[in-house]
């Protein structure tokens, strides 16, 4: 009798995989299969995650502890909002004690991110452009945040190298927004795809920076050259 269910839920989930793959290009009907197998995405939706991203995050908040009750945080390339619904609950985490001051999360991203409760978002900007720094200086509580975040990326061209040298350029542009808006002692924890100008990058950021180092959480795919650095006690440039 098992055996007859088990088959015939085999064969359900079979129909609709079949039914999902119709009409897809072969590239789309992998990336479907690779979505549709991952217990990242599957956990995403089990717990209202905007996508599979979060769990990056939440890796490398739960080993770090970087966002505290009560924290600013920017979150640069928010869309569509899961490390900023992570951030939210974490710099909110303990709302129960009044004593507590409550955190504040500003995401920014070129598309439209829709909205979330306890966070504010400019939707539409540019995280490298100095007029998106004008706006964050006005929002920013004394016009300073305690972490910036940045899990930007370009629209991937293909051309490994190409694309790899475009994100090391997002990257650097945000030391410059670090050294408007960033607290001393603040930190950053930004994305890079691993390539030739990584250590470049590492370098520039232990510059201002007492500590950096590199990530690759569990739930970043291990084929991916996705990594992240680390840059925590911030120090300004000395002139
Ligand atoms: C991987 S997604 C971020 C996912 C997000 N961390 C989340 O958890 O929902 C990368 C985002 O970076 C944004 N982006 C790329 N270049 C940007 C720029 N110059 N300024 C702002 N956002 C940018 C893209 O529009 C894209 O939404």
């Amino acid at each position: 009798m098992w055996m007859f269910s088990l088959q015939r839920r085999y064969l359900h989930s079979s129909l609709c995989l079949m039914k999902k793959l119709k009409g897809k290009t072969p590239a789309e009907q992998r990336w479907l299969r690779r979505q549709l197998k991952d217990p990242y995405v599957k956990a995403s939706q089990v717990q209202n995650f905007r996508c599979r991203s979060a769990f990056k995050l939440l890796e490398i908040d739960d080993k770090f502890r970087l966002l505290q009750p009560g924290y600013t945080v920017v979150d640069c390339g928010a869309a569509p909002g899961a490390w900023s619904q992570v951030a939210v609950q974490r710099v909110n985490s303990d709302v129960t004690d009044p004593e507590l001051p409550r955190g504040m999360v500003v995401g920014i991203d070129l598309l439209n991110i829709p909205p979330l409760d306890g966070a504010h978002f400019l939707s539409s900007c540019d995280v490298t452009d100095p007029a998106t720094h004008a706006k964050l200086l006005e929002l920013l509580p004394h016009g300073k945040a305690h972490v910036i975040l940045s899990d930007m990326a370009p629209n991937a061209s293909g051309f490994r190298e190409m694309d790899h040298e475009k994100l090391i350029t997002m990257c650097l542009s945000l030391i410059d927004l670090a050294e408007k808006i960033l607290q001393p002692q603040g930190s950053l924890l930004c994305k890079y795809w691993d390539g030739i100008l990584a250590h470049k990058l590492q370098e520039t950021l232990s510059s201002v920076f007492s500590s950096v180092r590199t990530l690759k959480p569990d739930s970043s795919r291990k084929d991916s050259a996705e990594r992240y650095f680390l840059a925590r006690m911030y120090r300004r440039p000395i002139k």
